[in-house]
């Protein structure tokens, strides 16, 4: 396989809606609380984690630049839960996406999709979506992520048997 140049598409709420919720005010259900001083921008995305017992946890992940430019060689899923990002800085990120397999089968690296999201933007992958592991534009970004603690297999990793993928930003 002769590594692509990976196409950056803009992310909406349409397009990743195959893999999973964009995080974002845009769009969502603004309610008055406290007293008026805030806006509670509601139930922007699902925490699908109780598979096998699982509960939900939060993080922080401070990510880093990946050499430019980035390659794609991998992908992984989490077959029990849900993983959401959201960006703790203003600055663009990226979004690396497969679809899955009706058979359940390795996915295809020539399917690749990428996003670039904005620095609003968090994202929820659906329980069992393959995607890459954090792609980030600055030399360093930290992002709050929710996602499953508790027993069970919960990431499967696919590797390309080459660089499947370039991207040059
Ligand atoms: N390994 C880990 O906790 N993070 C990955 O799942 C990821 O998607 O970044
Ligand atoms: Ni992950």
């Amino acid at each position: 396989m002769d590594s692509q140049k990976l196409y950056v598409q803009t992310l909406t709420k349409g397009a990743f809606a195959p893999y999973g919720t964009v995080i974002e005010t845009d769009g969502a259900q603004q309610i008055s609380i406290n007293q008026g001083t805030t806006t509670r921008f509601d139930a922007l995305a699902k925490i699908d984690v109780a598979y096998e017992g699982g509960i939900p946890i939060i993080s922080l992940f401070r990510g880093t630049r990946r050499p430019r430019p980035i390659e794609i060689s991998m992908l992984e899923r989490h077959p029990l839960g849900s993983q959401a990002f959201m960006p703790l800085s203003n600055h663009d990120w990226l979004v690396v996406v497969a679809p899955s397999n009706a058979d359940d089968s390795a996915p295809d690296f020539d399917q690749l999709v990428c996003f670039r999201a904005t620095g609003s933007q968090g994202v929820s992958y659906d329980r069992g979506i393959w995607h890459h592991p954090l792609l980030i534009l600055e030399e360093s970004q930290d992002f709050l992520v929710m996602d499953r603690s508790g027993h069970g297999h919960n990431l499967d990793e696919v590797w390309a048997e080459n660089t499947a993928a370039q991207i040059d930003l």
